[in-house]
């Protein structure tokens, strides 16, 4: 969709702010460009809206060479959020927003009636702000009304200089959620710059860091993270690049432990049995329709009094022995394992980020939790599981292999 071949921008007082770049992104792809201040992301923006001219190499939009396209039909295509927003003052927030479909020479009444529809996708009901100037707005509404005014010709690209650059921590947050949910429907390609590597990490699909003018490293947050390619990279991204990286890697089905399942229904008995023949101190209990209702110890099956919540609170891992466990006692005649199973509440859906599993184990202060496949129980995290996740998850991605076919004996002290 854009592609930069061999493109270099030398200004007239001979400093060269972008230094032969060349490098591809795919229509439908959100890359984000994040480097120290002075080292050319804005440059490299601005040459694709041709606000700026490469001195040398070529552009291409969706296969046209830029430089032979009118830049006012060029920027049509090209929707264009800065930092400083840029709002006319004395417009409404509706007509701010109309003003692109405006220009287009769409009727007015059409242009206001897109521009209605845009605010809404972007949390601000019209009817509340429409009428709204832009000094009646709190910095994160301003930041909205301009990703609004951007997509309101519906471009198939978006650039986006530090769009979130100018509000707090907590609203940035919130605004790049809001955003990563706009960009799974949408799907623009989309430059997006910022120095902010947390930033970087979260939204982009891949993430170009930058050094002076050069693209150092061109790859996936987690392989960016994960394997930084020269030592410039790592040291930009990070010293607690590991703890970043959480965020970036989804639990997936190889990382699970699978302990004893039983069901609420079973003869308490049975079960105890089951739990004594395996070994294991206790196991998870599912309910008819094989949903996850909570987990039940082997020494609560077989009636001892110290029966305690061992197997659910940290450090208990699904191998190791839960206190109080007692093998090879009767359980009570009669019941069911519903009477003496404990609730457990502590799940996470397939493909949720680690970071989600560690923040999920510290909030139930468990030893381990279920993950799940719509309501489907798959298996067990433990803390054990999750470091070995991201050890594998390291080694796949600097070899570029699936995690799948890392063996665990290849990752040590998992
Ligand atoms: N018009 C200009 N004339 C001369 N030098 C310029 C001009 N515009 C930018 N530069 C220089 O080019 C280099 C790259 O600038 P650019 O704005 O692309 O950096 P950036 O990575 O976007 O920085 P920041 O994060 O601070 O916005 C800098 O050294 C800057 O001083």
């Amino acid at each position: 969709m854009i592609r930069f071949e061999h493109v270099t921008k030398r200004y007239a007082d001979g400093t060269t702010a972008v230094d032969d770049l060349s490098f591809e992104v795919a229509k439908g792809e959100l890359i984000t460009l994040v480097g120290p201040s002075g080292c050319g992301k804005t440059t490299t923006m601005k040459m694709v809206n041709r606000l700026i001219e490469p001195t040398s190499g070529t552009i291409h939009l969706d296969g046209d060479d830029i430089s032979a396209i009118d830049p006012v039909e060029l920027r049509r295509r090209i929707g264009y959020v800065i930092q400083q927003v840029g709002l006319f003052p004395h417009k409404t927030v509706l007509d701010n927003t109309a003003t692109v479909p405006h220009l287009l020479g769409w009727t007015r009444k059409k242009a206001r009636a897109r521009a209605a529809e845009l605010l809404d996708l972007v949390g601000l009901a019209p009817s509340t702000y429409g009428d709204r100037y832009p000094d009646q707005l709190s910095g994160g509404q301003r930041q909205r009304v301009g990703v609004a005014r951007a997509l309101a010709a519906d471009p198939p690209v978006l650039l986006m200089d530090e769009p979130f650059g100018a509000v707090d921590p907590v609203v940035r947050e919130h605004l790049q959620n809001e955003f990563l949910r706009l960009q799974s429907t949408l799907h623009k390609t989309v430059l997006f710059v910022t120095h902010d590597i947390e930033e970087a990490v979260r939204l982009g699909d891949r993430i170009a860091v930058y050094g002076a003018g050069r693209i150092e490293q061109f790859d996936t947050p987690a392989t960016v993270l994960g394997a930084p390619a020269t030592p410039y990279t790592a040291e930009f991204v990070g010293a607690d690049r590991g703890l970043k990286r959480l965020s970036v890697t989804p639990v997936e089905t190889g990382d699970l432990e699978q302990p004893p399942v039983v069901r609420l229904d079973d003869p308490a008995d049975r079960a105890a049995a089951r739990l004594t023949a395996d070994g294991a101190p206790w196991a998870v209990v599912l309910d008819a329709d094989g949903a996850i209702h909570g987990w039940v110890s082997a020494a609560t099956l077989s009636g001892s009094p110290e029966a305690s919540a061992a197997g659910a609170t940290a450090g208990a891992d699904a191998r190791s022995a839960a206190p109080g466990a007692r093998t090879g006692a009767s359980a009570p005649k009669g019941t069911t394992v519903r009477a003496h199973a404990r609730r457990m509440d502590a799940w996470l859906p397939l493909g949720a980020p680690l970071k989600q599993a560690f923040s999920t184990m510290l909030q139930h202060d468990a030893g381990w939790i279920a993950v799940l496949d719509g309501e489907r129980f798959l298996g067990v995290l433990t803390p054990g599981r999750l470091h070995a996740a991201l050890r594998r998850s390291t080694t796949a991605d600097a070899a570029n292999i699936p995690r799948g076919e890392v063996a665990l004996d290849r990752v040590p002290d998992a």
